[in-house]
């Protein structure tokens, strides 16, 4: 399989503060991986490197094997690299619908098509009853499928998801994960920032793990979820070396029960 989106010794830094440090990673084509981290890590800030809404300081962004280092979102997005917000902001006055089109107009210039395609887009992630609301009326669960719409309609080849999940109960979040599913079933590459851990694990096929804008480990989430460096960075220095502790001062309290 071949590589999509290739960042190399990316960095940012926003006055004192390095948010992203010399962060390479390469994306596969057709995979649905997923970018996790501590609050504050650097997640949102790389996504925003990868799409063009910042510009690094160092190291570059190749996408489909061209260098795309600072180029614009819109561009970025007409090449198929597009993005969702973790605030999602959609025309509130305008119906699911003309909402959709928004992103459809990027490769259909005529409204009646691009109002057309917005159907097809719609049903894809379950808002077809939904399609003549406004989209003020939308419940929370709802704008988060109209973001993902939205994306969609831009026909990506890369999908960056920021935290879909965010916000929804866990009945939404079940009826949400099967969404992301059909859409890298349906051949987009989506890459995923997600605090979900169970959405984590039931979806990506490679996660990378960043803390204090660094990437600490990379792997399948079972590896990701059992390496050490990954423990401590969400639950402090020495915690991986107090849960092997407590772990073994059960065991031998059990041993001396028994
Ligand atoms: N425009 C900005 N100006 C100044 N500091 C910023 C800016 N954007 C992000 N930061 C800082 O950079 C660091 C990384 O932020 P970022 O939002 O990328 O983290 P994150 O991993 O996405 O966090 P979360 O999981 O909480 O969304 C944080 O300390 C944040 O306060």
């Amino acid at each position: 399989m071949s590589t999509l989106l290739q960042i190399e010794g990316v960095g940012k830094s926003f006055g004192g503060l390095k948010a992203v440090q010399n962060v390479s990673l390469s994306v596969t084509e057709g995979r649905l991986s997923a970018l996790i981290g501590p609050n504050g890590a650097g997640k949102t800030t790389l996504f925003a490197l990868m799409s063009g809404f910042l510009t690094p300081d160092t190291g570059r962004v190749v996408f489909a094997g061209l260098d795309i280092t600072g180029q614009p979102p819109h561009l970025n997005a007409r090449m198929g690299l597009t993005r969702t917000f973790q605030i999602v902001q959609p025309f509130a006055a305008q119906t699911v619908r003309e909402n959709i089109a928004v992103g459809a107009h990027l490769h259909l210039p005529r409204r009646a098509q691009a109002l057309e395609f917005a159907e097809s887009v719609a049903s894809q992630v379950g808002l077809t009853p939904q399609l003549d609301k406004l989209a003020s009326d939308l419940t929370v669960a709802g704008r988060k499928r109209l973001e993902l719409a939205r994306a969609l309609a831009t026909r990506p080849r890369l999908l960056l998801l920021d935290e879909v999940l965010a916000g929804l109960n866990p009945q939404e979040i079940a009826e949400m994960i099967p969404v992301v599913q059909g859409i890298a079933q349906s051949g987009v590459t989506v890459l995923m920032i997600e605090h979900v851990m169970q959405a984590v694990m039931s979806l990506a096929q490679e996660v990378w793990v960043l803390a204090q804008g660094q990437l600490i480990a990379q792997g399948t989430p079972a590896e990701v979820t059992n390496n050490k460096a990954v423990v401590e960075a969400y639950l402090g220095h020495g915690t991986a070396e107090r849960l092997q502790k407590n772990a073994a001062q059960a065991k031998t309290a059990q041993e001396v029960q028994a």
